[in-house]
């Protein structure tokens, strides 16, 4: 495993790359600091792939921000999971749409050396997803 360290606003086209992001729940110190990172990642992720968000529910908000669900306009959120236990942040899973005719697969020439999971992300891998999570306990809204 390689681990690369950066400013997520200074990556783009490398993001292409990868079939799920996962986005710490402290990328962005507020709700409208997260929404600016997340319409980034939308801007330069593959079509179809996953973002992983961490957010918060209820009084657990005043210790991290809420993903705002007006930013995730590109996205399918496929499940929200609001813990109930002593686990604080909230997950959202969603995927970026889908837009076969914008797939560059000429990208992976921007792929760094080194990087993990390098995509196979093409559209009809996508046609068959199932959630990971369909047996766990969830609450969708
Ligand atoms: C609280 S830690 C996350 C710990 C753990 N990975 C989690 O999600 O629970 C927040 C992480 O977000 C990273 N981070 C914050 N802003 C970032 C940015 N603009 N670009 C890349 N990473 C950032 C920090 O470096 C830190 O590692």
């Amino acid at each position: 495993m390689v681990f690369h360290t950066a400013d997520i606003m200074d990556v783009t086209h490398e993001l292409k790359e990868y079939d799920v992001i996962f986005l710490a729940a402290l990328v962005g110190m507020d709700v409208d600091e997260k929404g600016k990172f997340i319409q980034h990642l939308a801007k330069y992720m593959a079509p179809g792939a996953i973002l992983m968000l961490k957010s918060a529910h209820g009084a657990r908000a005043f210790l991290y921000p809420v993903v705002d669900p007006r930013v995730l306009q590109r996205f399918d959120v496929l499940s929200i999971f609001h813990p109930d236990d002593d686990v604080i942040n909230s997950v959202v899973i969603s995927r970026r749409y889908l837009k076969p005719a914008n797939i560059d697969r000429n990208n992976r020439r921007h792929l760094a050396n080194g990087s993990i999971m390098p995509s196979s992300c093409k559209y009809c891998d996508f046609q068959a997803f199932n959630s990971p999570l369909n047996n766990m306990k969830m609450v969708d809204e």
